[in-house]
């Protein structure tokens, strides 16, 4: 019944701040998020997310640390997303603009959620402690969790 469509999702993270995109058009313009996309067939997750996070911010990653595992269900809709989430605290570069997204540095105590997927205020605390997760979100529409579960693991 339900089919799933990988995502991957980055936050590159420095010691107090964490790196954010600010969507300059198309789906969720004027909104902040991590970096990432859609898995291409023939391409690892891990290759998806490199790909998408350079295109974004111009940034390449050393070490990605898998951290979370998110699968979003939106009500009336047969299409999971099942988003890999990664967490690089080193990155080579500089953070770039592109006609997709503008990058922007934000304190860890000053991360503009109300400009951001409404789940994210739930589970961004795990990911900074560097704590393992696993999230399922149901949505109604794109502003409205009606229904959500979210676990700590010590394994993904
Ligand atoms: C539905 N919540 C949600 N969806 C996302 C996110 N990033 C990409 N997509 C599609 C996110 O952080 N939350």
């Amino acid at each position: 019944m339900f089919t799933n469509k990988l995502l991957t999702l980055v936050l590159v993270v420095q010691p107090g701040r964490v790196l954010l995109g600010m969507k300059k058009r198309g789906f969720r313009a004027g909104k902040w998020n991590g970096f990432g996309g859609k898995v291409q067939p023939g391409e690892t997750i891990e290759e998806a997310t490199r790909q998408e996070l350079q295109e974004e911010s111009g940034l390449t990653v050393d070490a990605l640390d898998k951290i979370g595992n998110i699968k979003f269900e939106f009500i009336r809709e047969t299409e999971l997303l099942d988003a890999h989430v990664f967490r690089a605290d080193n990155y080579n570069g500089e953070p770039t603009e592109s006609d997709e997204m503008r990058p922007q540095w934000f304190d860890s105590d000053k991360i503009p959620f109300g400009q951001m997927w409404v789940d994210n205020i739930l589970w961004f605390p795990l990911m900074l402690q560097k704590k393992k997760f696993l999230g399922y979100f149901k949505f109604q529409g794109h502003d409205l969790i009606i229904d959500h579960k979210l676990e700590e693991v010590e394994n993904l």
